[in-house]
């Protein structure tokens, strides 16, 4: 081990750090003469816990300072779950790699109830997802949603403090956290689609950086790669701010890819769908995106995003 070691930098949340070790293991798996190491930091969006992230200027909080870390040359690479990474990285910044995915499903955690259908009238339900809001608003519009923040650990806490009659989390988090077990019920992607990106664990680095580019590029997995490009090319063309619940998933379908996706109203009243079909990802996104638009998600988003600018945010 002559070389510098490779620096990881990572949160410190149980799910981040599980995240970041599982890439360092990979990492020593494919590289036995590196000497990977973990750079922890705490981030804007760890400390600002009492607010909707919508308000406190969205996911990029999550991320903004392990770029900056990396740009500073304190870590080498950073590791991020995609879905907290926004649709534009900043220049000079490249994903170096992307993991195979985990299960993209959101899960309904209850422990009174098997699933959201058999919630009671008015049932009280934990996120403070837009996206899984709307989703559920569209199926049962007279649930009651509740802001629900924190980590994996804390939300589980507070419905087993009886705040909440269910809440709705990335499965992948649980799943990777052990709380597989917690899990009522797996929503199915027609009726929880989830965010561009989720259950996909990325590698970020600066572009110049060949010697990260090609230790972290071992660990690519090429159809996890087209498929968060294709969701990632969707969102980013819809230009959502974060008061727009868009969902995206897309899967490999021999050489094509098919790319669902949602853009909605908070309250679910209003939901466009599409679906496309195709090989090139950043096409298909596009296509997505505009046949919605056009459909009329335009004005919509148009609204949200006139709504997050009042709120100071973006
Ligand atoms: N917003 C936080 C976050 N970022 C990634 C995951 C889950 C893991 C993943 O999607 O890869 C979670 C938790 C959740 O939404 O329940």
């Amino acid at each position: 081990m002559t070389d510098s070691p490779l620096r990881i930098a990572t949160r410190q949340s149980r799910l981040a750090l599980w995240q970041a070790e599982h890439v360092a293991a990979r990492l020593r798996e494919a590289h036995p003469n590196v000497n990977v190491v973990l750079v922890p930091m705490t981030t804007q969006g760890d400390r600002v816990l009492d607010r909707p992230l919508a308000q406190v200027g969205g996911k990029g909080l999550f991320i903004k300072e392990l770029e900056i870390a990396i740009e500073e040359n304190r870590a080498d690479i950073a590791v991020h779950s995609m879905k907290d990474v926004p649709s534009e990285l900043p220049p000079g910044m490249s994903l170096a790699a992307m993991l195979p995915r985990a299960d993209a499903r959101d899960a309904f955690v209850s422990r009174r109830f098997s699933n959201y259908r058999s919630l009671p009238q008015g049932a009280r339900v934990g996120t403070s997802s837009l996206r899984r809001q709307c989703q559920l608003k569209a199926i049962r519009p007279d649930l009651e949603v509740i802001p629900l923040r924190g980590n994996v650990d804390t939300r589980l806490r507070k419905l087993d403090e009886e705040q909440y009659d269910a809440i709705i989390l990335a499965a992948a988090g649980l799943i990777r956290l052990g709380f597989a077990d917690r899990i009522t019920h797996y929503i199915d992607f027609d009726h929880s689609l989830p965010a561009v990106g989720q259950g996909i664990v990325g590698i970020e680095c600066r572009s110049n950086d060949e010697r990260s580019l090609r230790l972290a590029g071992a660990l690519d997995d090429a159809v996890s790669r087209r498929c968060c490009e294709a969701e990632r090319a969707f969102a980013l063309r819809l230009q959502g701010s974060c008061q727009s619940p868009i969902a995206g998933y897309a899967e490999a379908r021999g050489a094509e890819l098919v790319l669902r996706g949602v853009v909605g109203s908070e309250d679910g009243g209003t939901l466009y769908r599409g679906t496309v079909q195709g090989v090139d990802p950043v096409e298909i996104g596009i296509q997505l995106a505009d046949r919605l638009l056009s459909a009329g998600a335009d004005v919509l988003l148009a609204e949200q995003r006139a709504r997050s600018a009042q709120a100071g945010t973006n």
